[in-house]
Formats: structure tokens, C-alpha cells, sequence
């Protein structure tokens, strides 16, 4: 039976098109964002996101990443604003990381590799339906924000991570409540703005991507911390989650807007 798709050698990021032909389109992600080619759009307003902390529900290991799902059965939690027309509704949130600190997001800034990438997933509700939204080029919002390891981390990355011992195989799941995700934001609402796609299969072409230009800072105990977890399920091999990341996509055209100058 063909491997399910994953990041090793016989089942990663360049044989995905074999059972996705999404994976060769031409508006995939990530890419990598050359201030030099970024277009300054003034008239993008700034974005917003009002997030109900009754809204997050678990935090779950699906032996790809580490994801904390919410309740998106109304307009419970939002992001609006920004490049964006309407309320999108947060439906989850997962990560990106490498093997050390020197690289691991999946976007590239002016060829800087993060430690990690955390993605926002809001999808919008005029589609009826997330698998719906999934085929509409206005379907899906991602915010993207990048994680550098710093000397100044971040407290509120803290309660992600305190739950990892819960979660460290394939399928464990956990009560995850009464957590604001906007805790996570940086100070700067400045980013960038472009049509992509998942970065994992099934490479759906469906996102407007939300890029914050400031990391926040993590420390390398926390980095560490993400790991630990495990690709594998409990009693098998272990087979540490780490390298979850698209290689760069080619940007074949697309222009890259930025909030700020
Ligand atoms: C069919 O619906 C999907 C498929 C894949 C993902 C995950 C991902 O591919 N998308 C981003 S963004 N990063 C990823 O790893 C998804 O995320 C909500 C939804
Ligand atoms: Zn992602």
C-alpha cells in the first residue's frame, strides 16, 4: 500500500504530488519573502482577531504536530480586517519546528530560517462548511508567526508546552481550555500578505496568508520541550516529531504585500 505522506525520505515533501497533484500548483506555500520584491500597500488595513478563550477545546499529537483545536460551530473566535473581507472562524492551531534551533519554520524571511512557525487556521464561514471553504481561493486565513529563540521568552508559550508531557505519542489527545491564543501575537501587527496554499497535503490552494514580521522569543529549553514529541504511537519505535516542515515552493509570479514601509 502506497506510505501514508509524511517528512521521511520514502513518503516526504517531493513525492506528495504522486498521490496530491495539488503539490505542483503554481500558488503553493511556503515561500521565501524578499523585502526587495515586496510590495509597501498602503491601503491594507490592519487586521484583528477577537478570540473567545472558551473556545479552545484539546491539544492533540497527530504524529505530524502538535495542534490545539477550538470550537469553530459559530463565530466564536475570529480574525477579521487585514487583507481579509469578513470574520474568518479560528478553528486551529499547530507548528513547525526543525531539529535545532538554526532552522524549521516553513517560510523563509530575506533567507532567515526560524527556530519554528505557529499557524493560526480561520476559515471563512460563507462557504458553510471548512471542507467547502478548503475549495474557495477566499476559503482559508492563516496567520503565520515565527519563533526565535531568544533570551526573553515568551510566558505564554508555557502552557502549550506544559501539556506536551500529555501528548508525547501519535493520537494522545488532552483537555486544552480557557486559552487566548492572541496572548501569542508579538507586539507589531506589521505583515505580509500573499495566496498560497496547506503546506501539507492535500496542498489546497485556499489561503490568504497572514505573515506577522515579528517573531516572538522562545528559549531553547522550550524548543527542546517540542521535540520531545514523538511521530510514533505508544509501544513502538520511537521516531522523534521533528523536521515537520515544506521545503520552499517556487512563487511563480505571485506579489507579496507588506503593511508596512
Ligand atoms: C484539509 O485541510 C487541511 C489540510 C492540512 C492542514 C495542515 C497544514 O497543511 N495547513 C497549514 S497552514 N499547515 C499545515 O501543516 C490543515 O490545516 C488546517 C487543513
Ligand atoms: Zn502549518
Amino acid at each position: 500500500a502506497q506510505s501514508v505522506w509524511g517528512y521521511d525520505s520514502d513518503n516526504g515533501p517531493d513525492r506528495w504530488h504522486e498521490n496530491y497533484p495539488m503539490a505542483k500548483g503554481d500558488k503553493q506555500s511556503p515561500i521565501e519573502i524578499n523585502s526587495k520584491d515586496v510590495h509597501h500597500d498602503s491601503s491594507l488595513a490592519p487586521w484583528h482577531a477577537s478570540y473567545d478563550p472558551g473556545s479552545a477545546k484539546t491539544i492533540l499529537n497527530n504524529g505530524r504536530t502538535c495542534r490545539v483545536v477550538f470550537d469553530d460551530s459559530f463565530d466564536r473566535s475570529v480574525l477579521r480586517g487585514g487583507p481579509l473581507t469578513g470574520a474568518y472562524r479560528l478553528r486551529q492551531l499547530h507548528l513547525h519546528w526543525g531539529s535545532s534551533d538554526d532552522h524549521g519554520s516553513e517560510h523563509v524571511i530575506d533567507g532567515v530560517k526560524y527556530a519554528a512557525e505557529l499557524h493560526m487556521v480561520h476559515w471563512n464561514p460563507k462557504h458553510g462548511n471548512f471542507a467547502r471553504a478548503l475549495k474557495q481561493p477566499d476559503g482559508v486565513a492563516v496567520v503565520g508567526i515565527f519563533l526565535k529563540v531568544g533570551k526573553t521568552p515568551k510566558p505564554e508559550m508555557k502552557r502549550i508546552l506544559a501539556e506536551i508531557d500529555n501528548i508525547k505519542t501519535k493520537g494522545k489527545e488532552a483537555p486544552f481550555q480557557h486559552f487566548d491564543p492572541s496572548i501569542l501575537f508579538p507586539k507589531s501587527r506589521d505583515y505580509w500578505t500573499y495566496h498560497g496554499s496547506f503546506t501539507t497535503p492535500p496542498c489546497e490552494e485556499c489561503i490568504t496568508w497572514i505573515l506577522l514580521r515579528e517573531p516572538i522569543e522562545v528559549s531553547s529549553d522550550q524548543m527542546a520541550k517540542l521535540r520531545s514529541l514523538s511521530k510514533n504511537g505508544e509501544n513502538e519505535p520511537l521516531n522523534p516529531l521533528v523536521d515537520n516542515w515544506r521545503p520552499l515552493q517556487p512563487v511563480k509570479g505571485r506579489i507579496v504585500k507588506a503593511s508596512f514601509k
